[in-house]
This record gives structure tokens, sequence and C-alpha cells, in this order.
């Protein structure tokens, strides 16, 4: 099955529990939040304050996506703020098992992130100890970039691992996602796919994350 997680950097800040509201009626199964620092990435997005308002007002998971130097620092606001998934750059993480610990010690679902050009060995000793990994298919730091394709190699071998090793592990995609890019990427055995502006740019947001969903549940029956 194909998950779509509407990112909210792509949404209207101004009304920002609207903006949930509504791509959670239209099917969403994730909402992914984009936390950045200004040091690990260029720059600067929102915090646990944000993950605290917005855990009433809606029942989907909270995907929280961290973008940041020392996440170990961080981990506890944003678990205690009502994160449902924690995923964390390895990038980032020089005691990653040690991270993924942490994340789990708070009751919340562990996931690490591997830029483009991060190779998956750099995670093959944690895969038993995680619930996620994430793709970036663009650098981090910004919505509404071009997806890289060069990463699909990489989620292809990923999936491979998973399924000879049995693991239990969702693979997410991040970045340039639209009803193009998904279909690669579901082939490649991906199954949470998170879009920002290709939703949030477009009026009927309803339409465009069905659109992309239905590219992706074709892309896996052919
Ligand atoms: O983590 C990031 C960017 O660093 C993403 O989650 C973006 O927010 C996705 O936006 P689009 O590429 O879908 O517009
Ligand atoms: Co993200």
């Amino acid at each position: 099955m194909i998950k779509i997680a509407p990112s909210i950097l792509a949404a209207n800040f101004s009304k920002l529990a609207e903006e949930v509201k509504e791509v959670e009626q239209a099917g969403a199964q994730l909402i992914h939040i984009d936390v950045m620092d200004g040091h690990f990435v260029p720059n600067i997005t929102m915090g646990p304050i944000v993950v605290e308002a917005l855990r009433p007002v809606t029942k989907l998971p909270l995907d929280v996506h961290l973008m940041i130097e020392n996440p170990d620092d961080f981990i506890e606001s944003f678990a205690k703020a009502g994160a449902d998934y924690i995923t964390v750059h390895v990038e980032a993480c020089p005691h990653l098992h040690r991270t993924i610990q942490l994340i789990r010690s708070f009751g919340v679902k562990p996931g690490v992130v591997l830029n483009p050009h991060t190779p998956i060995e750099s995670i093959q000793h944690v895969l038993e100890d995680i619930d996620m990994v994430l793709f970036m298919t663009v650098n981090p730091g910004f919505g509404g970039q071009k997806f890289i394709h060069s990463v699909i190699p990489k989620i292809q071998k990923l999936s491979t691992i998973i399924k000879e090793k049995g693991l239990n592990i969702e693979i997410e995609i991040d970045g340039g996602i639209n009803e193009d890019t998904i279909i690669p990427c579901a082939q490649a055995g991906a199954t949470i796919f998170v879009a920002g502006s290709a939703i949030y740019s477009k009026e009927d947001r309803s339409k465009a994350l069905q659109d992309i969903q239905e590219a992706g549940e074709r892309a896996i029956l052919t």
C-alpha cells in the first residue's frame, strides 16, 4: 500500500491547523514536519511547539524529520510534544545507535535519513533497531526542489535487504515527489511518500494527493 505524507513546509503557516485537516480529509496517512536549524541545513523552520500545537488537530501520525545538529538534545522535547516518528540524519549522528535508543526510550518510532550521496552501508548495523529509513531525493533544506534520480538504486538495494532479512522497516522517500517521480520509487519498494509542493501548491489538494497516491499504486501493480 502506498501512503502519502504531506509536508507542511509547503503549507500556509497562517492557517496551519486547517491545512493539516484538509490533507487528512483528502486521505493522507501521515503528516510530515520538517525541522531545520540553520546549521545542518541552510534554513530555519519549526520546533517542538509546532508539533505540540498540531497534536490535537489531527489523528494522523506526526512524522518529524529532524534536519538539525545534535538531535539528541531535542528528542525528548519532540517526543513529549507528540511525535509518532522521529527521523534523524545519519550525517548528523556520530553515535547513531545511542540516538536511536534514545528515540525509542520515549515510545517514539525511530527512523534514519540518508542524504542523496550517503550509502546504505552506513546504516547496515542499525537495521534491526529502526522502524523507518527515509531516503532524501533532494538535498535537504528546502521544498520545491528537483527529484534526484540517482537515489533509486539505493532504494532497490535496501528493499532487497529488508526482504531477505525479513525486517519490518518502512521505506519513505522525501523530495521532489509528484505523479511521475513516485513511479520508480514505488517500483523500487518504497511505501511512504512525502509530498510538499506537489500537494500544497495546488488549488485542489485532495485531487493532487489522490493522483500521486494512485500513480504509486498503479506503478506497483504493473
Ligand atoms: O525535508 C524536506 C526538504 O529538506 C522535504 O520534506 C520537503 O519539504 C519536501 O518538499 P517537496 O520537495 O515535496 O516540495
Ligand atoms: Co522532510
